[in-house]
């Protein structure tokens, strides 16, 4: 395997490509050597224009003299992506990492020509704002440059966890890949809740996404762990105490397991939809 010291290339300019390339730009990684090949035009002018980027129509144009390649299609379109791309990738031995949900390291491999260096990751949309989450997973192929390299990729969009085995991605991805969509649904509920209640739109919004905000910090700024800052809140025979009832009531816990686990299925049946 090359050095990845070079360009990076990223296959798929969507949602998720957006968010990373965002966070490593406002880290400081210089655009000029982020290449992007992305089939929708109005993409491709937003990339550049957002990120200063360069873009392509053509993913065998992106790759070309980049070291890394990060592959981000949908886990659909993977395989005809991979096999599109095997003979620079056997030309070049890049380090290819791969944030698509489901598809595993020796689906990329073997699609890819055999004997890639792969490290499947994770990430998800915080990734943006540098706050993202991202757990990683290297084949034996990758060398420890290779493994320093994503590592460093993924670390600019936020924090990284290495998983050992790679059995746990899908429910990386059921947590968190995933995870960012189930708090946005709790505040869309509140907002809604909040209206139903009596409030303007305006301040049910306000005071809804403040109080995620907040409470996501106490998380992460804190020792504390949930459970005891869900206590401080909680008095004795008060509002948060009814309302935490009939959460409990309502089984909120199995419905969240109930729903992982379902991201966690559906992670391995995207996997096996692709061989
Ligand atoms: N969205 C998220 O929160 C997360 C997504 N992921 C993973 O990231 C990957 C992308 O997801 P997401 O960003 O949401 O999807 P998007 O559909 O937003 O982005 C994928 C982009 O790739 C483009 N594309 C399709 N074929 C090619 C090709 N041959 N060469 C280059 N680009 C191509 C698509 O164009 P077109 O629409 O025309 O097909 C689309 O614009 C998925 O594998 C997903 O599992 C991982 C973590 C979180
Ligand atoms: O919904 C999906 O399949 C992708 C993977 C994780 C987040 N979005």
């Amino acid at each position: 395997m090359t050095t990845p010291n070079e360009s990076i290339a990223f296959i798929g300019g969507g949602n998720m490509a957006r968010s990373l390339i965002g966070g490593l730009v406002a880290q400081g990684h210089d655009p000029a050597s982020i290449r992007v090949a992305e089939p929708v035009p109005s993409l491709r002018e937003t990339l550049v224009a957002d990120f200063g980027v360069h873009v392509f129509e053509q993913a065998e144009e992106a790759v070309a003299a980049a070291g890394t390649w990060v592959l981000a299609t949908k886990p659909q379109v993977l395989r005809a992506v991979c096999e599109s791309l095997a003979v620079q990738a056997q030309a070049t031995h890049p380090l290819v990492i791969s944030i698509a949900a489901g598809i595993t390291a020796a689906q990329l491999e073997r699609w890819l020509g055999g004997d890639a260096s792969v490290v499947r990751t994770m990430p998800n949309t915080p990734a943006l704002l540098g706050a993202g989450a991202t757990g990683l997973f290297a084949t034996a192929r990758v060398d420890a440059a290779g493994r320093g390299f994503a590592e460093a990729l993924l670390a600019a969009a936020g924090k990284t966890v290495w998983i050992d085995d790679e059995a746990q991605m899908d429910t990386v991805t059921a947590v968190s890949g995933s995870g960012p969509a189930y708090v946005f649904l709790l505040a869309e509920a509140m907002v809604d809740a909040g209206i139903t209640e009596g409030l303007p739109p305006d301040a049910a919004r306000t005071l809804a996404l403040q109080t995620v905000l907040g409470a996501a910090r106490m998380l992460t700024e804190s020792d504390v762990d949930a459970a005891e800052l869900r206590r401080r809140v909680t008095s004795p025979n008060g509002t948060t105490q009814a309302a935490i009832e009939t959460f409990e009531a309502g089984g909120l816990r199995t419905l969240v397991a109930d729903a992982i686990h379902a991201a966690r299925v559906r992670g391995a049946e995207l996997s096996a939809a692709n061989e």
